[in-house]
């Protein structure tokens, strides 16, 4: 087996109704009959993740990801089946595990290294590294529980990467730190991906998990639901969501929206947002065109960065048709200044293929090369596209009849 492989084979876990796990002598002599009194919140785990795939975690609350992500992890002992690993493996699982909250962070950090299997001397050689990414050289003489969870977060992120992984496991707290943070947290983990480091990584962000992920896992009631690639379980993911929410499937909110509720840090915002071109009054046909003005405030700062516009474009029922990003454009040339920090961009779609329906868009201003969301909305403009004629499905794709050369012996009718 290479290192990085990771396999599961029929993982489960239960525990004795009441909580505690039902594995373990205590348990046994209290309760001689437990095997029946168990309550799985995973199990039918089976998987194979060769060296530098990497794999998503989807579900709802309580669903079995963190648990899943325990026993991969080798923090839990699965009550069947096994996990097989070989390599180094990186964890990130919950805030401050693995440190004391007495000790200093340094302290912590040391600790961390030993546990890592380090030597002493490599330990002292890496630990700059450790500390230079963490960016917290003034606070780590303290004691670790004065720390922020931010800060303690970014200790244990750290620590977890400073030496290259074979595997890497990370639970979606990566939220906790700052935006800062966030995003060097993102790169270091698509720096690690893309040098050949097996990737776990639970999220309820469907956008982080189809850029990071290759497969995502969709993980119900504690059993495996689909394994797919990321956009097959992901929109399977969504339309389950949506059912759940009982959600009526016409997007209700009319064009333009000029204060949409935001997401992500609220640095950025949107001033604008236009859906103009062949539309009137909201309804277009298909094969027109379709343009798309937004206008938003950006800071210097990160506009220096550079920021792409990501539009989600999708059907009523929830379909996502199509994604439109900025990435490939250099970025003086999708922006207009308009003076201070405004600036405005537009997509133009020319022949919008798009059949008979209600549409929307989402709408989110990312960081180049990271998938970070600085900004954004769901369903920040709708509009119709009106036929005449019966056209079924979702696109309109120009096509050619074209009559075969006749077969010998059979004349054309
Ligand atoms: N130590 C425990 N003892 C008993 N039940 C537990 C224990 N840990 C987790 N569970 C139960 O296992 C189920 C799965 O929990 P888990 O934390 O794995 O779900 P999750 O998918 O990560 O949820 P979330 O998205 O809310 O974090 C839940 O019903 C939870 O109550």
């Amino acid at each position: 087996m290479l290192p990085g492989t990771l396999i599961a084979r029929d993982l489960g876990k239960a525990y004795r109704s009441g909580g505690a796990a039902s594995h373990g002598i205590l348990q046994a002599l209290r309760r001689p009959d437990a095997a029946t009194d168990r309550h799985w919140v995973v199990q039918d785990v089976n998987l194979s993740l060769r060296p530098g795939e990497s794999l998503g975690l989807v579900g709802d609350n309580g669903a079995g990801k963190s648990t899943l992500l325990r026993l991969l992890a080798g923090a839990l002992a699965p009550t069947r089946g096994r996990v097989q690993h070989v390599g180094r493996r990186a964890v990130m699982l919950q805030l401050g595990g693995g440190f004391h909250p007495e000790l200093s962070g340094r302290e912590n950090l040391r600790i961390g290294c030993a546990v890592m299997g380090l030597s002493p001397a490599e330990s002292e050689a890496v630990l700059p590294e450790i500390i230079r990414f963490s960016e917290l050289e003034d606070a780590l003489d303290q004691p670790l529980r004065t720390l922020s969870s931010g800060m303690q977060l970014r200790l244990g992120f750290s620590l977890a990467t400073a030496v290259r992984p074979d595997l890497l496991i990370v639970d979606e707290h990566l939220a906790v730190g700052d935006l800062h943070f966030q995003r060097k947290c993102m790169r270091r983990i698509l720096d690690l991906k893309s040098s050949g480091c097996t990737l776990v990584f639970c999220s309820h962000a469907p956008f982080l998990l189809s850029e990071v992920c290759e497969q995502v896992l969709w993980m119900h009631q504690g059993r495996p639901r689909l394994l797919d690639r990321s956009s097959v379980v992901l929109n399977a993911y969504e339309q389950h969501v949506r059912e759940r929410d009982g959600q009526a499937p016409a997007a209700p909110v009319p064009a333009p929206v000029a204060a949409p509720a935001e997401f992500g840090e609220a640095r950025c915002h949107l001033l604008r947002f236009e859906l103009l071109g062949d539309l009137q009054e909201g309804v277009m046909r298909t094969g027109q065109r379709l343009v798309i003005e937004v206008e938003a405030l950006l800071p210097e700062a990160l506009w220096r960065r550079g920021i792409d516009l990501g539009l989600l474009l999708l059907r009523s029922d929830g379909l996502r048709c199509t994604t439109l990003l900025s990435r490939d454009e250099p970025i003086n040339r999708i922006w207009t200044p308009l003076g201070g920090e405004r600036y405005r961009a537009r997509c133009v779609i020319e022949d919008l293929p798009l059949l008979a329906g209600r549409y929307s868009f989402d709408y989110g201003l990312l960081e180049r090369g990271t998938p970070v969301v600085l900004a954004g909305a769901q369903r920040i403009a709708s509009f119709e596209i009106h036929s005449e004629v019966l056209d079924m499905g979702l696109l309109r794709i120009e096509a050619r009849w074209d009559p075969p050369a006749a077969a010998s012996g059979r004349p054309a009718p």
